[in-house]
């Protein structure tokens, strides 16, 4: 863990309408910041220009020195998302989907599976590894795709309202969850309009039409 922050600097994002507007913010490493503000204020286009998904028009992105943005929309890997979409793949296992995020950065097959594995009972879904993601519930789906940020122990883990499908009890275990990530020095950061994730965070950051409070 290098203990990094994620620097958002001076960040414009105008593919048309202006989405974000002059945005300054530092992630600090070893803590959990929640982005928060009402639907459509710009928390998801923050995270994505903030993790490399999406280019900023203006200003610069950068984690341990070197831009996030690598030219093609691929995210570096140290960085790791919970998607508001998901991004699952639907015909393939529970199991899977979470042991591709290790494979994609080179651990073998079955290192992967038992990573994966043990990803699944962290959230309660270890029952569920060997069904096809397309046939889970949103909720159970969400639990995947938290799982599978977490398998890969980046030290920048960005989650778009992660608990958005969770009844309280399985909500509490990702947040906890997240918590130990940001213990063990990751960046983490919850973009949320949950006032209880805000007061659950370190810090928090208010976005507004695209610029922050
Ligand atoms: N590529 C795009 N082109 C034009 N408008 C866009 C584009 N992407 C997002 N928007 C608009 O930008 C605004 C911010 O969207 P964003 O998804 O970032 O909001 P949000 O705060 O995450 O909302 P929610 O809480 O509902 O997920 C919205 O009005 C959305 O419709």
């Amino acid at each position: 863990m290098t203990g990094a922050h994620l620097v958002v600097d001076a960040v414009r994002y105008q593919p048309g309408p202006l989405l974000l507007d002059d945005v300054s913010v530092t992630f600090p490493a070893g803590q959990v910041t929640a982005v928060a503000g009402p639907s459509g204020s710009g928390k998801t286009t923050l995270l994505s220009v903030a993790g490399g998904l999406i280019a900023p028009t203006a200003g610069t992105v950068t984690y341990d020195g070197a831009p996030t943005w690598r030219g093609n929309g691929d995210p570096r890997p140290e960085i790791a998302f919970v998607l508001q979409v998901y991004g699952l793949v639907p015909i393939l296992s529970a199991r899977e989907n979470v042991a591709i995020a290790l494979r994609a950065r080179g651990v073998g097959w079955v290192d992967a599976n038992d990573r994966a594995e043990a990803a699944l009972a962290r959230f309660d879904i270890a029952d569920l590894g060997d069904r096809q993601v397309e046939e889970l519930s949103g909720g159970q789906m969400q639990r995947v795709a938290v799982a599978r940020a977490l398998v890969v122990e980046a030290p920048v883990l960005l989650a778009d309202e992660p608990t958005s499908e969770l009844d309280q009890s399985n909500a509490d275990v990702v947040l906890d969850v997240l918590r130990r990530e940001a213990d063990r020095g990751a960046v983490v950061v919850i973009a949320t309009h949950d006032p209880a994730i805000v007061d659950a965070a370190d810090d928090h950051v208010t976005i507004d039409e695209g610029r922050l409070g």
